[in-house]
């Protein structure tokens, strides 16, 4: 796999560095969480492929023995406040200055600099200050965030994921490590690059809600059909669109024009009309194989039995026989693997990795003993 060989230490987290973890381990990274002791269960839902090592941080030697763990690593993941690691004299520099190949990264809200860098908050707060928040939700109604989606993974953990992949890369020619720096909230904004550049073709001169793409235009939406299920339509282009009205039986001469603003409403309670009149299963046998971008909207439950999905396996089962997404993009000649078996539970791993990493029976004995390290191993998942 392409990231075989780097070993990763993630300090656990809440939602976005677990997902950054996840995609290196998905393509082949050693990655070791560091929980808590004495936490009953982890709330880590995106551990896949991870091994889990149980440090008590609030001791003296717990950082130590931290601080050897990310001195032999290639790459550290954390996900605290401003200020937490330095305070336990883990920060970046000093890391750096024992291991000068080590990529150190960052993953917060607001970065590690500005007024905000030490205040808490979540998802919805870092989409807020990026400017996106304001331009998504139906028009009339108040900014709506798209689950936890926006921030919190794609301009945070997988933001966060390609600045350890590029800062590995180019190690390979400076041999040096460096600090990563994502912010959530530049993360996200930068995500939005095209709603910021596309101003200047005036895409989103109306207010919220009233744009081509932001569901104001009546060809780009979502409609319920007779099953109370709904579809997608994207035919944003003229041919597309034209196959569109075909679908809908609808005669293109007795419509307004498809870019008459001002009739998209009227164009919008006839699309309504159609799609209430069959039901998802019939919408998707007249459009399937046409141009006309008109697809079902999926629910969680039937994605995987889509014949498109199921002829590229775009989706896998673990060995509890839970579904997920399979790790993307595709690559040709070292895909991802992803780990099929059961999350690891808080410590599973604790002796294996201490071991691995070089230290002594004894010395992981006394550590266990003195609480400075806990194993869960087997035990925990029944
Ligand atoms: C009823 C509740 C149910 C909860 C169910 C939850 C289910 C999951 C839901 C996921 C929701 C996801 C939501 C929508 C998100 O947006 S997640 C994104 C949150 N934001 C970030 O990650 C940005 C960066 N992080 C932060 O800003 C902050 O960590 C935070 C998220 C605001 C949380 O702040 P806070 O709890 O005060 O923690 P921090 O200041 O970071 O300090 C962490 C303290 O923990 C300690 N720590 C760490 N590891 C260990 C360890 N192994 N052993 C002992 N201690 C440990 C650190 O030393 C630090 O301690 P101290 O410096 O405070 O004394």
């Amino acid at each position: 796999m392409a990231l075989a060989g780097v070993r990763v230490i993630e300090l656990a987290g809440l939602a976005p560095a677990p997902f950054c973890g996840m995609i290196l381990a998905d393509f082949g990274a050693k990655v070791i969480r560091v929980d808590r002791n004495k936490v009953g269960m982890s709330l880590d839902t995106q551990a896949r492929g991870k091994r889990s090592v149980a440090i008590n941080l609030k001791t003296a030697e717990g950082v130590a023995l931290l601080r050897k763990l990310c001195v032999q690593s290639d790459v550290v993941l954390e996900p605290y406040r401003k200020g937490v690691m330095e305070k336990l004299g883990l920060g970046p520099h000093e890391m750096l200055k024992e291991n000068p190949r080590l990529i150190y990264a960052r993953l917060t809200g607001y970065g590690q600099s500005g007024s905000y860098a030490t205040a808490a908050g979540h998802d919805i707060n870092y989409l807020a200050m990026s400017g996106l928040l304001s331009r998504l939700g139906r028009s009339g109604e108040k900014p709506y965030a798209p689950l936890n989606l926006m921030a919190d993974f794609a301009g945070g953990g997988l933001t966060c994921a390609l600045g350890i992949v590029l800062a590995l890369l180019e190690r390979t020619t400076s041999g040096k490590g460096q600090i990563i720096d994502a912010s959530m909230v530049e993360g996200a904004a930068y995500v939005g690059s095209f709603a910021w550049k596309s101003r200047s073709i005036g895409m989103w001169d109306s207010p919220r809600g009233q744009n081509m793409l932001d569901s104001g235009a009546p060809f780009y939406d979502t409609y319920e059909t007779a099953d109370g299920k709904y579809m997608a339509v994207g035919a944003i282009e003229p041919q597309f669109y034209r196959q569109l009205l075909t679908g809908l039986e609808l005669d293109a001469g007795e419509l307004p024009p498809q870019m008459s603003f001002t009739d998209w409403p009227e164009l919008r309670r006839i699309f309504t009309e159609r799609f209430a009149s069959k039901t998802q299963a019939d919408w998707s046998r007249i459009f399937d194989g046409t141009d006309a971008c008109v697809t079902p909207v999926l629910s969680f439950d039937q994605v995987s039995s889509h014949p498109h999905n199921q002829e590229r396996a775009s989706f896998i089962k673990d060995s509890s026989g839970d579904e997920s997404p399979r790790p993307a993009p595709v690559l040709s000649r070292t895909p991802a693997e992803p780990c099929l078996a059961s999350d690891p539970v808080i410590g599973e791993h604790t002796v294996e990795v201490l071991t691995e990493y070089g230290f002594t029976s004894a010395d992981i004995d006394q550590m266990l003993t003195a609480g400075v390290v806990e194993c869960n191993a087997v035990k925990s998942k029944l």
